[in-house]
């Protein structure tokens, strides 16, 4: 086999004097990760950029297009980009809103890892950097069948690198497709209660008749590999984690109706009759306080789950806008529209090019 050939960020750029066949017709970076040259391009329609990944393969000689998981920047009019930690990728778009400049390629985190194995295929997997107040974590609440649940796997789906879900215990009985570690971790009530005595628990709460809690070894999985930890928790469990120690942000999932609730409950057939209309009962008073206590940062109602969607990402920050639970000091980082980044021990030094004006360039 001959030397793998070696290439620059210059010589990509012109996309001739490499030899390659690269399909970018914009800009173009690329980082060296061992065996793998990382090829991030940007396709310019307009001005306005997509972007793209290929990676080259030394070992193989050969190109490959991974499958691409989570959600791109998008319309950016280029970029710099910087190894960190030998898994991922740090991207700074350049002339991207404060709040939507910053991203992280992963190409060899835990999450990553598992996806190749599942799928087979070369992956890699983009998510939106956050700060401040955007990366608490988010407690939802709200009552049974008000479509929690449905709304945190579509925030999961879309957004697979950002977050990590909170797995709960409980002492009621597995679904029959609920598995143990995944939905919640299932578990004996004496079990449970022992745990709790021994300080275990961040919340719990009787629930309908079982017992539900949130062990801090649930949060910290989450937070421990670098994800935005959501809780789906009741408003006792909301109440008790707003007068802990973590951090927060509270959003209260209420119902167009009682009677939509008693008709998503049928229709989803996981409870009987007698169980819906107890869920049902005390669906009324956690709507009343929900509403009331003061716990919540945010009210939302699912009526069309779409647009209850929306406006959950809006809230989140997840849709280009500056989040509604960002506090002023918190905005984002205002960068030259053009500039370069480069990685110094554990810092990154952003400098900006007065291209072709003759201007000195600033550090950040
Ligand atoms: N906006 C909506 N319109 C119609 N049906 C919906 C809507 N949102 C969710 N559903 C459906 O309602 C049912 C209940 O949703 P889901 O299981 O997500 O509720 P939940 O709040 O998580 O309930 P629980 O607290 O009991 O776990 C599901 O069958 C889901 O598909
Ligand atoms: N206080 C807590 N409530 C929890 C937790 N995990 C789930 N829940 C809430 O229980 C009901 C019923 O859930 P279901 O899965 O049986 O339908 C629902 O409102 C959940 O939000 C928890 O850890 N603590």
């Amino acid at each position: 086999m001959g030397e793998a050939p070696v290439f620059y960020v210059e010589n990509l750029k012109d996309r001739v004097s490499n030899g390659f066949n690269l399909r970018f017709k914009g800009f173009e970076t690329s980082i060296d990760v061992g065996d793998k040259t990382f090829v991030i391009g940007s396709n310019n329609n307009d001005s306005i950029s997509s972007i793209e990944v290929q990676i080259y393969d030394k070992s193989r000689g050969k190109w490959v297009i991974p499958t691409v998981l989570g959600t791109e920047p998008k319309r950016y009019e280029g970029h710099s980009a910087i190894l960190l930690n030998e898994d991922r990728i740090m991207v700074i778009t350049w002339g991207s809103t404060p709040d939507d400049c910053i991203w992280f390629l992963e190409m060899d985190t835990e999450y990553v890892k598992q996806q190749k194995k599942a799928l087979g295929t070369e992956v890699i997997a983009w998510s939106k950097g956050v700060r401040g107040d955007a990366e608490k974590p988010v407690v939802i609440s709200g009552p049974s069948g008000v479509g929690k649940g449905t709304l945190i796997n579509m925030l999961m789906k879309e957004f697979p690198t950002m977050f990590g879900f909170s797995v709960s215990h409980t002492t009621r009985a597995p679904r029959s497709m609920e598995k143990n570690g995944v939905h919640y971790h299932f578990t004996e009530r004496s079990i449970m209660e022992k745990d709790i005595k021994d300080g275990k628990f961040l919340e719990f709460a009787s629930v309908h008749g079982n017992l539900y809690g949130t062990s801090i070894e649930a949060v910290e999985a989450v937070t421990d590999s670098g994800k935005r930890c959501i809780l789906d928790i009741d408003v006792q469990g909301a109440k008790s984690v707003r007068a802990s120690s973590l951090d927060a942000v509270f959003i209260f999932i209420s119902p167009p109706s009682m009677a939509k609730l008693e008709e998503r409950l049928h229709l989803r057939g996981t409870e009987t009759e007698e169980q819906i209309q107890k869920r049902l009962r005390n669906a009324k008073a956690e709507i009343e306080q929900g509403k009331s206590l003061g716990i919540f940062d945010h009210i939302l109602c699912n009526d069309h789950l779409e647009k209850c969607y929306d406006n959950l990402k809006k809230l989140l920050g997840l849709d280009g806008t500056t989040p509604t639970n960002l506090k002023p000091s918190s905005k984002g980082i205002n960068l030259p529209s053009k500039h370069a980044a480069s990685k110094i021990n554990n810092k990154i030094l952003v400098k900006s090019e007065a291209l072709g004006s003759g201007n000195p360039s600033k550090n950040s």
